[in-house]
């Protein structure tokens, strides 16, 4: 076996950070099998030295970049800091350095992918970034690789494990909201700011970054329609239950005739629906091309070890490559300028949920609004009212959301209409 050895330096020492460093040692015999090289963490950074880092020696510790950046031996830059600033600049420098990179950094990537995937083609350097989408689910690599045959035409998926958890607690057990996001939370699932999970942000993020590598054109962040799972009440999960439906936040992207879909949103899910029994921190993506028919992959979307399981192989395979002088093989390849569809020009089926007068021709005159509009019923559901209130639940057919939108703004504007208590996307 050979003497090589390759120094890396990991950029945080926070929930991945540490299981990263803690896995590359627990596997380092396996790393000097697999790749012919001794892989040796040579630095970690981090903001607060003072904070006990269990299992990192303190020699390695630093609070300098410099420290890393200035160090010619060092061959790896993990970048698992998360944000923007200062992450991006030292990415940037690493790989103008001539560093390999990995990174778990979805904001980066589903930001700055062409800035950064651009300075890694001009290095002829990797920039891996597997653990950014869906934790310990292999789907860069395949989108990348294994699927790279095909012509993909949607990815559809369950990709924040904070929310799945949220939304599993809230059913299975009745879990109120605040308590679920502070569980997922102590658990290293949630962000640093969890807004970014339960606004859909993080989803939007992974979203993009699929569909760009799977339909080679670049979709960044803001292209994103997002909705998270903030409105998500206990009624519209009863509600749901009792159309057969369980509640996901799920992030779709379809390349389609006249340009690429792409959103994330709360949806109802047939309870039959493969995605429906993906519960708690598990992620699930769907991938369909034309000639591999449908893919699904599942896995930990979220957590220490998940995450760093992903980090760990993006590691190794940089070892191999720098072992075999390959690296910056497998760049981004974004050739094409697809147009991005607004989402008032896509087309969904509803779940609604308003709160009528409870007098009669109400029902008639809320479908004849629906009706003028464009929008179909395909089943209604009138609770009996208190106070002189009624709860209707309405799930529509598929309907163009502009058409569906010109409904809503009718009914906020009639007196029959008290509240609408409801909107959520329908599979
Ligand atoms: N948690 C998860 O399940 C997953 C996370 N990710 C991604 O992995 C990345 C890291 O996430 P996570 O480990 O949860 O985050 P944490 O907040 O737990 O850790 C962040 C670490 O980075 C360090 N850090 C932050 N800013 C600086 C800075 N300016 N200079 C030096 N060190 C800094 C912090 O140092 P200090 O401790 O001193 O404050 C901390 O050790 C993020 O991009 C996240 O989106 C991806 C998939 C799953
Ligand atoms: N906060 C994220 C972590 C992994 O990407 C999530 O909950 O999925």
């Amino acid at each position: 076996m050979s003497d090589k050895v390759i120094y890396a330096a990991i950029l945080g020492a926070g929930t991945v950070g540490l299981g990263t460093y803690k896995l590359c040692e627990a596997m380092s015999d396996e790393i000097k099998h697999k790749t012919g090289a001794t892989l040796v963490i040579k630095k970690v950074l981090v903001r607060n030295l003072s904070k006990k880092r269990e299992g990192i020696p303190d020699e390695i510790l630093t609070d300098k970049w410099e420290d890393i950046i200035n160090d010619k031996d060092i061959s790896i830059v993990v970048e698992l800091m998360g944000g923007i600033h200062p992450a991006k600049d030292y990415v940037l420098e690493a790989l103008k350095a001539g560093r390999q990179v990995v990174t778990a950094n979805k904001d980066l990537i589903a930001e700055y992918g062409e800035e950064v995937g651009n300075a890694a083609n001009k290095a002829g350097a990797d920039l891996q970034f597997e653990a950014a989408v869906a934790g310990a689910i292999p789907i860069i690599r395949p989108l990348k690789q294994s699927m790279t045959g095909n012509h993909i035409t949607e990815i559809m998926g369950i990709v924040n494990g904070t929310t799945n958890y949220i939304l599993t607690k809230m059913t299975e057990s009745g879990m109120d909201y605040k308590e679920a996001l502070a569980k997922a939370t102590e658990l290293g699932y949630a962000e640093a700011d969890p807004t970014a999970d339960v606004e859909g942000y993080d989803a939007g993020r992974k979203i993009a970054i699929m569909a760009s590598i799977a339909f080679n054109s670049r979709v960044t962040f803001a292209d994103v329609y997002t909705e998270g799972i903030t409105k998500i009440s206990a009624d519209d999960i009863k509600y749901a239950k009792e159309f057969g439906y369980v509640i996901k936040l799920l992030g779709v992207a379809k390349n389609t005739e006249d340009g690429i879909e792409v959103k994330v949103h709360p949806m109802l899910i047939p309870n039959n629906h493969p995605l429906a029994n993906v519960n708690d921190a598990f992620n699930a993506v769907f991938v369909h091309g034309k000639a591999m028919d449908d893919a699904m992959f599942m896995g930990r979307g979220a957590g220490q070890m998940p995450t760093a399981s992903a980090v760990v192989g993006d590691i190794i395979d940089v070892c191999r490559n720098i072992v075999h002088d390959s690296c910056g093989r497998i760049g981004c390849c974004c050739y094409k300028n697809l147009e991005v569809k607004d989402i008032t020009d896509t087309k969904s089926k509803f779940f609604l949920r308003l709160e009528v007068a409870d007098k009669q021709g109400v029902l008639a005159n809320i479908a004849s609004v629906l009706g003028n509009s464009g929008v179909s019923i395909a089943q209604v559901v009138q609770k009996s009212g208190k106070d002189g209130v009624a709860e209707l639940v309405i799930i529509t057919a598929e309907v163009l959301e502009k058409n569906f939108n010109d409904a809503m703004a009718v009914f906020k504007g009639l007196s029959a209409v008290k509240n609408i208590a409801g909107v959520i996307r329908v599979y």
